[in-house]
């Protein structure tokens, strides 16, 4: 794992406040434990990282920091309270996301778009938008001033009237992040910011993201990018298997082993789940001495014509059901339709998810 550090530019020394407090933040799905007893810290001013291999908890950790998911156990602060198990009350305290899939309104232009995001900062009610007073002019002005401010420094004012799904797909990435930032966050959490772009689109994100930095707002970010990750955050902390496993800068995690490692599927001493995975061993062994010892003087015994025949009919079975298969196989889907890209809004696994046991209940 190398990365090219000479990019990075002159990073705030994250002497701030602490924005974001998790504590043994746990989370259970049945039998499964998603996440198991994180704690991170999040200070003002700085950029960290979150990485793991698939299927590590990474998304999960984001949606119970979110209030998409209500932890099992564990408590997440933001600047020192206790946040509500509510999106909307997360994102009023100060918290704003992306997600990992494009969540955009397609067949609003990019400025409606932003100003989407601009609710939980309009104090203007209901009747004030229906009557469509003075009151509720003014705030719609100020709000239109403030998402164009935002396109502006995405790069997107230009394309304020466009229908955001005649973006490109960098562009829609960047809009999102602008509608987070229209909530007027102090924490910005990405979920795979990069996920889809071209290097060029990566390298305009990683600025982007120091800018935001840069206004104050402190970043949380998830990424599988490595090279990405490595040259942008102050801090990184790597999941594996729900655990925390190590949490250090740039050169401390790159090099550590058990990093390596776990990107590279290999076992380590000391990994998460290890002693799960001992006693499944453990248990396995005995049960192959046990049929082992039932089979007894059988095994000793010379495999009759007869025994050979039947091994033969059954390795012939065995390739007839083969063909069998191969013949379904024709009727099955075709997998590279499973392989198509995904629509660039809404199809979130996120949703999916969260109709799991977890989610916040509305
Ligand atoms: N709602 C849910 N119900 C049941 N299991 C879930 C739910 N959400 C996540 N999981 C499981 O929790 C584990 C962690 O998933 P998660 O999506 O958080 O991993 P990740 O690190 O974000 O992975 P990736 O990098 O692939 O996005 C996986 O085994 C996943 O299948």
């Amino acid at each position: 794992m190398t990365t090219d550090t000479t990019t990075k530019t002159t990073a705030p020394t994250p002497t701030g406040e602490t924005v974001l407090d998790a504590r043994g933040v746990t989370m259970r799905f049945g039998g499964l434990t998603a996440v198991r007893s994180v704690d991170l810290t999040v200070n003002s001013g700085e950029i960290v990282g979150l990485i793991g291999p698939n299927g590590a908890g990474k998304t999960t950790f984001f949606n119970c920091l979110t209030g998409l998911y209500i932890p099992t156990e564990g408590e997440v602060r933001y600047k020192g309270t206790v946040l509500p198990p509510k999106s909307f009350k997360v994102t009023a305290a100060g918290i704003a996301r992306t997600f990992q899939n494009i969540r955009l309104f397609n067949n609003m232009t990019v400025l409606e778009n932003v100003l989407v995001g601009r609710h939980t900062r309009t104090k203007e009610g209901l009747w004030s938008a229906l009557l469509r007073g003075p009151g509720f002019h003014k705030a719609e002005a100020a709000s239109r001033e403030r998402a164009m401010e935002l396109l502006e420094f995405i790069g997107l004012a230009g394309k304020a009237e466009h229908l955001a799904r005649n973006l490109p797909y960098g562009e829609q990435r960047k809009l999102e992040i602008a509608r987070a930032l229209a909530s007027e966050p102090g924490l910005l959490l990405l979920d795979e910011p990069t996920a889809g772009m071209n290097p060029q689109e990566t390298r305009a994100a990683e600025e982007l993201i120091f800018a935001i930095r840069d206004q104050g707002i402190a970043v949380l970010v998830i990424e599988h990018d490595m090279r990405f990750i490595m040259n942008l955050c102050d801090r990184v902390a790597v999941l594996v298997q729900g655990e925390k496993l190590i949490e250090g800068d740039s050169a401390t995690v790159q090099s550590d082993e058990r990093v390596i490692a776990a990107y590279l599927g290999e076992p380590f001493e000391g990994e998460p789940g290890e002693a799960e995975a001992a006693e499944v061993a453990e248990a396995e062994a005995a049960a192959e001495a046990a049929a082992a010892a039932e089979r007894g003087t059988d095994s000793t015994e010379e495999p009759t014509d007869a025994t050979a025949e039947a091994d033969d009919s059954s390795e012939t079975e065995a390739d007839d059901s083969a063909d069998d298969e191969d013949e379904n196989d024709t009727d099955a889907p075709d997998p590279a339709q499973d392989d198509a890209p995904e629509p660039t809004t809404d199809a979130d696994n996120d949703a999916d998810k969260a109709s799991g046991s977890g989610k916040e209940n509305d």
